[in-house]
C-alpha cells in the first residue's frame, strides 16, 4: 500500500504539532471552560444564580482577566459558541485576552448525543454535518484547537462493539476534518464513572476503548503528532464499595495508556469527571510518578476540578472577584505541579476542593 495521497502537507503538519506541543508545555494544561448553556445553568444553580447570558459572561471574564502569571499552568482554554464570541466589560473580546496572554483558545465542535437504538441507552455523539466549515470559520476567528466528547458507558452489555466503533469512528472522523483546517483535535473518549464496577474492570474496557480510536485514528490517516487525548483516569465506578488508593489508580491508567496509545501523541490531558479538585490534582500526580515509561506529557484537561472553588467563592457577586481569581489561580497552579509529579498535599484545601463533584449520567 504506497502512501500516494498525503492528507496534510509537511507545513500543516508542522503547525499542528506546534499547537499541540505549546498547549501542553512545561506542566500546562487545559482550563475546560466550554460548558454548554445547559451545562453551565447546572452549575449555577449549585451556587444560586441565575443562568443567564450575563452571569455566564461575568464568571468568564473572572477566570479569564486572571493574573497573566496563569499562563505557567494554563497552554488552553476550551471555549463554548458563545464565549468565543462574547467580550469582557471593556469590550475586549476574551479570546483576544487569552492570546495576549499567550494561551491558545479552543473550541467544544461536537453537538450532543444521539441513542443508539438497539443497545443498552448507550449514545453517539452528533456534529459532524457542516463540520469542515465551522472549523475554517473558528480558525479565522482566532481558534486554534477543536474538542469532541464521546461518552461510553460501563453496564449489562456496555460499552457495546457498536458504541465502541461508532464513537471511534466518528472521532476519528472529527480529527481529521479538524486537522485539513488548521485545527488540533483533542480526542475525548470519556468511559464515564456511573456504576459499582471495580479499577480492573474500569481498566479492561479502558483498553478496548483506545485500542479502537487509535485503529481508527489511524484509518483516517489523522496525523498523531498534531493531537491531544482527553481520556477518563481509571477509577472504580462512582458505586464501587472498594477504595483505591491514587497509586493504584495511577498504575492502572498508565498501563492502560501504555498498552494503546502511541508513543507519537504529544500530550495525554485527562478530564476530572466528577472527581473533587483535590483528587483530581492526587491522581495526575500519582500518575506522573508512576514507574512505567511515559512518553506523552501527562497533564490536565478540566472542568469541573478547576472551576467547583472558584464558582463557589464567586457566588455570583462581583465584589468576589479577588476570591475566586485566587480559588482558580490555586487550582490552576496546583494541577501544573502535579503534572510535573511535584505536587504536595498540604492539608489546608477548603472544603469545595474535597467536594465530590459527580453527576449521574453525566450529559450536556
Ligand atoms: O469532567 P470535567 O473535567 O468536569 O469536564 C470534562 C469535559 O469534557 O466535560 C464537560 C462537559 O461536557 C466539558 O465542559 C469538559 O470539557
Amino acid at each position: 500500500m504506497a502512501h500516494r495521497f498525503p492528507a496534510l502537507t509537511s507545513e500543516q503538519k508542522k503547525e499542528l504539532s506546534e499547537i499541540a506541543q505549546r498547549i501542553v508545555a512545561h506542566g500546562k494544561g487545559i482550563l475546560a471552560a466550554d460548558e454548554s448553556v445547559g451545562t453551565m445553568g447546572n452549575r449555577l444553580q449549585r451556587i444560586k444564580v441565575e443562568n443567564t447570558e450575563e452571569n455566564r459572561r461575568q464568571f468568564r471574564e473572572i477566570l479569564f482577566t486572571v493574573d497573566t502569571s496563569i499562563n505557567q499552568s494554563i497552554g488552553g482554554v476550551i471555549l463554548f459558541h458563545e464565549t468565543l464570541y462574547q467580550k469582557d466589560s471593556q469590550g475586549k473580546l476574551f479570546r483576544n485576552i487569552l492570546k495576549e496572554k499567550g494561551i491558545v483558545v479552543g473550541i467544544k465542535l461536537d453537538q450532543g448525543g444521539a441513542p443508539l437504538a438497539g443497545t443498552n441507552k448507550e449514545t453517539t455523539i452528533q456534529g459532524l454535518d457542516g463540520l469542515s466549515e465551522r472549523c475554517a470559520q473558528y480558525k479565522r476567528d482566532g481558534v486554534d484547537f477543536g474538542k469532541w466528547r464521546a461518552v461510553l458507558r460501563i453496564d449489562s452489555q456496555c460499552p457495546s462493539s457498536l458504541a465502541i466503533q461508532e464513537n471511534a469512528n466518528a472521532l476519528a472522523r472529527y480529527a481529521s476534518i479538524c486537522q485539513q483546517n488548521g485545527l488540533v483535535p483533542i480526542v475525548e473518549p470519556e468511559v464515564i464513572p456511573d456504576g459499582d464496577h471495580d479499577l480492573e474492570h474500569c481498566q479492561y474496557v479502558t483498553e478496548k476503548v483506545l485500542a479502537a480510536v487509535y485503529k481508527a485514528l489511524n484509518d483516517h490517516h489523522v496525523y498523531l503528532e498534531g493531537t491531544l487525548l482527553k481520556p477518563n483516569m481509571v477509577t472504580a465506578g462512582h458505586a464501587c464499595t472498594k477504595k483505591y488508593t491514587p497509586e493504584q489508580v495511577a498504575m492502572a491508567t498508565v498501563t492502560a495508556l501504555h498498552r494503546t496509545v502511541p508513543a507519537a501523541v504529544p500530550g495525554i490531558c485527562f478530564l476530572s469527571g466528577g472527581m473533587s479538585e483535590e483528587d483530581a490534582t492526587l491522581n495526575l500526580n500519582a500518575i506522573n510518578l508512576c514507574p512505567l515509561p511515559k512518553p506523552w506529557k501527562l497533564s490536565f484537561s478540566y472542568g469541573r476540578a478547576l472551576q467547583a472553588s472558584a464558582l463557589a467563592a464567586w457566588g455570583g457577586k462581583a465584589a468576589n472577584k479577588k476570591a475566586t481569581q485566587e480559588a482558580f489561580m490555586k487550582r490552576a497552579v496546583a494541577n501544573c505541579q502535579a503534572a510535573q509529579g511535584q505536587y504536595v498535599h498540604t492539608g489546608s484545601s477548603g472544603t469545595a476542593s474535597t467536594q465530590s463533584l459527580f453527576t449521574a449520567c453525566y450529559t450536556y
